[in-house]
């Protein structure tokens, strides 16, 4: 029997890593508006094995592009109150072959439905319509100045768990879907396309992005960088240098163990400071004054309450947040702000052979867009790092059998890290003070507040990491 496109849909999408509203019935998911894609491509600049066969994965008969069509389509998920618009990319055929299996949908009128990012006979159409500048109905592809693309390359998803899909096209591009679509122009295009103009050595040079109209504004819905095939993720290293570690017995101090991660902390916290400052004279910059602090302030609190309706076991911790958002909104002291990146951790850097690179100015997935465009202290960013190396220092302790030995050993690598990256941010000439520690530790656990609710919703078993935040006598 067969299923409407909205019923298989409702069942695929709860599955789906990128999907935010985990944990809520679906109580109507609607198809708000559908864009078959050309598999010939504009003006036949369409990469000729798609074009020309789709591929031959039925060995011997190749296959023709009519029996694939491809549809982008907007989808609204309602929940109880809440209305959240996606992206996909539906691919129907006659019949899935074993490579696409895992991607399927389901079986609709049209034919076996299944998500088409992961068909690299079809997904060369977003390359060869970015290079063409194409506007396919209300979709528009768009080129960067100056930029070339060689739409000859097949994609792969990156297999990273997700807030949005990434397809890596050869070794030379990442075109990051937006998944969860907020109307407006995405702050990462925006801000990525504005460093990239004044040569930021921070970031992955931006080639293309497709755009549309959704709910009257211009919004962003796919964008593509270059890919930094020699770099390595910053979460990576970090927990390669707590294995090793965890895994020196003789050893007692993180500055003797093998693959101390201190010397890149530096470096990263200098790599940091430079991005503020080409934020600084990219975007405009203003002043916080004491009332408005108060204000913060208040937003730091309503986040906690929120944090602590969605996950009770956080009210039990909440006095030691108040203490510390009460202490900051006492400071009276005004608050520089800027743009900033907004979701800083070890997994938005990439150590290249010669810079660290930051990724994904998106800002915090599920907030609203002007929140995460609104300027903010750089000091959120420097706090989202300090979290990263708790996270990193204790994310390998869970299960571990030797918890009780590795637990300070844990605390002294967090604490190295957070050193190293606080004097590399002030050697690069960012600016932080002794008085900023109590700024530093409200941005903290407003930070953590933020993680329970995205480790409840996301990843169970590590809601124990943020949870610590509030134990822990730091600042
Ligand atoms: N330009 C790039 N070059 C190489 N790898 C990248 C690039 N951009 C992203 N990645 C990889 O993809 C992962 C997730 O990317 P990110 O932009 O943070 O996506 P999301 O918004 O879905 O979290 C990164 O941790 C990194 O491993
Ligand atoms: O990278 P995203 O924009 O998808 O960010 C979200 O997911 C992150 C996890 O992938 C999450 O980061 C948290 O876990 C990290 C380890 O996996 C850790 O380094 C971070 O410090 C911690 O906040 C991020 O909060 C969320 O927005």
């Amino acid at each position: 029997m067969t299923h409407t496109l909205e019923e298989l849909l409702a069942g695929w999408i709860t599955h789906q890593r990128w999907f935010a509203g985990k944990g809520r019935a679906i109580t109507d998911l609607a198809v708000e508006a559908v864009t078959p894609l050309p598999l010939r491509g504009p003006a036949e600049s369409f990469h000729s094995d798609v074009a020309g066969s789709c591929g031959t994965t039925h060995r011997g008969r190749p296959r023709t592009h009519e029996q694939v069509e491809v549809r982008h389509i907007v989808i609204t998920v309602r929940q109880d109150t809440r209305t959240d618009r996606y992206q996909l990319l539906v691919g129907f055929r006659p019949v899935l072959p074993q490579r696409l299996l895992h991607a399927a949908i389901g079986e609709a009128a049209d034919g076996h439905a299944y998500d088409a990012v992961h068909d690299a006979d079809v997904t060369g159409l977003l390359l060869s319509s970015m290079a063409a500048e194409a506007d396919i109905g209300g979709l528009r592809f768009r080129r960067m100045p100056g930029s070339e693309i060689d739409t000859s390359l097949r994609s792969l998803v990156l297999g990273a768990e997700q807030s949005n899909t990434s397809l890596v096209f050869g070794d030379a591009y990442i075109c990051k879907l937006f998944r969860k679509i907020v109307p407006g122009v995405n702050p990462e295009l925006e801000v990525v396309s504005a460093l990239a103009e004044r040569g930021s050595p921070n970031i992955a040079r931006p080639y293309g992005w497709i755009e549309a109209d959704v709910a009257g504004q211009n919004t962003t819905l796919a964008f593509t960088q270059e890919f930094l095939r020699t770099a390595s993720d910053g979460w990576a290293l970090a927990l390669t240098s707590v294995r090793d570690l965890y895994g020196s017995l003789s050893s007692t101090a993180a500055s003797e163990a093998g693959g101390d991660f201190a010397a890149e902390s530096n470096r990263l916290g200098m790599a940091t400071a430079h991005l503020h400052k080409e934020l600084a004279a990219a975007f405009p910059t203003s002043t916080v004054e004491a009332p408005e602090v108060k204000r913060m302030v208040e937003g730091f609190r309503r986040r906690l309450e929120d944090a602590i309706s969605e996950v009770p076991q956080l009210a039990a911790h909440a006095a030691v947040a108040h203490e510390a958002f009460d202490r900051l909104a006492d400071t009276g002291r005004p608050i520089t702000v800027q743009r900033v990146h907004g979701d800083y951790h070890l997994g938005q850097v990439m150590r290249t052979p010669s810079e660290w690179v930051v990724l994904d100015f998106e800002g915090e997935p599920g907030q609203p867009l002007q929140d995460r465009r609104a300027l903010d202290s750089p000091l959120r960013d420097v706090a989202g790092m300090l979290r990263s190396f708790e996270y990193a220092s204790r994310h390998l302790l869970a299960d571990h059998p030797d918890v009780a030995r590795l637990q300070p050993r844990a605390s002294e690598w967090a604490q190295r890290n957070r050193a190293a990256f606080i004097a590399g941010y002030s050697a690069g000439g960012g600016r932080i003070h002794g008085d900023d520690a109590v700024l530093l530790r409200a941005l903290e656990l407003s930070k953590a507040a933020y993680e329970v609710v995205y480790e409840a919703r996301n990843r169970p078993a590590w809601l124990p990491i943020p949870l610590a935040a509030f134990a822990d006598p730091i600042g």
